[in-house]
């Protein structure tokens, strides 16, 4: 389970973050909807613990992030790509994270395998497509084995082929009682995937709720969520 209540988060006069509640529950996947600037990296980030929130909290099963003993064990998250360098092999990279982390190594090849790079994992990072990458973030968050999977526009870069592999992915971790949390400022990724919808809209969540709940009385989630969003401005105060 992971839990935003009343987060709050200012960069300098601004409000970026506008008392931000809501839930991402296990067995579920959960959309984080909203146009680009609207908070999602922000949200996430002080989730993940890289940045402080102002107010409020954020917490993973309970806890915030900064003190769980087992971070990767926990929750595995994809933020700004995959973090590896280009020199590096993907194998050698994801073989660090395991180690820095007490990880058994058995995973880095289970996990190469499990997002289709198992022909690629000697090849260097810097030579890797966009979506590759997207995939090498996504082994290196499901490295630990975690509950929860909190992602960042991961579908940006995957084709098709991708966009519908990821999405069965994510769908199988949930329904074996895992919590998926991804963002995204692309309405139609989300439809055919997410169980929830949080919508949010210059730093204040806008509305929660099933696809059902959300789209009832508009056109679809696309009418929705122009709606609701306010034709995408999203830009903060
Ligand atoms: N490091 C920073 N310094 C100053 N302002 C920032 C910083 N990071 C984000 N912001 C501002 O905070 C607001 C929220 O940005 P955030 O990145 O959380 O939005 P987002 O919904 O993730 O958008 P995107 O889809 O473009 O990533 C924006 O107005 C952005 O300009």
């Amino acid at each position: 389970m992971l839990l935003f209540d009343q987060l709050v988060k200012r960069r300098g006069a601004r409000t970026v973050l506008d008392h931000v509640g809501f839930e991402a529950r296990p067995g579920r996947v959960t959309a984080f909807l909203g146009p680009n600037g609207a908070g999602k990296s922000s949200t996430l980030r002080i989730l993940l613990g890289l940045d402080r929130a102002d107010g409020g909290s954020a917490l993973v099963g309970g806890s915030p992030y900064r003190s769980l003993r087992d971070p990767l064990r926990t929750v595995g998250s994809i933020l700004d790509g995959s973090g590896a360098h280009r020199s590096r092999t993907a194998r050698a990279h994801l073989a660090w994270v395991a180690r820095s982390n007490g990880i058994p190594r058995r995973r880095v090849g289970e996990v190469l395998e499990q997002v289709g790079l198992a022909d690629a994992g000697g090849v260097r990072v810097g030579r890797y497509s966009l979506g590759m990458g997207q995939r090498l973030g996504l082994a290196a968050a499901l490295l630990g084995e975690p509950e929860a999977l909190v992602l960042d526009e991961p579908v940006n870069g995957l084709d098709p082929d991708g966009i519908r592999w990821i999405r069965g992915l994510l769908r199988r971790h949930a329904d074996a009682g895992g919590t998926v949390l991804l963002s995204s400022h692309l309405m139609g990724e989300v439809a055919g995937l997410a169980d929830d919808l949080v919508v949010i809209a210059g730093g204040r969540i806008v509305k929660t709720g099933t696809l059902a709940e959300v789209t009832a009385g508009f056109g679809g989630l696309e009418d929705a969520f122009f709606a609701l969003t306010g034709g995408g401005d999203g830009a903060g105060r």
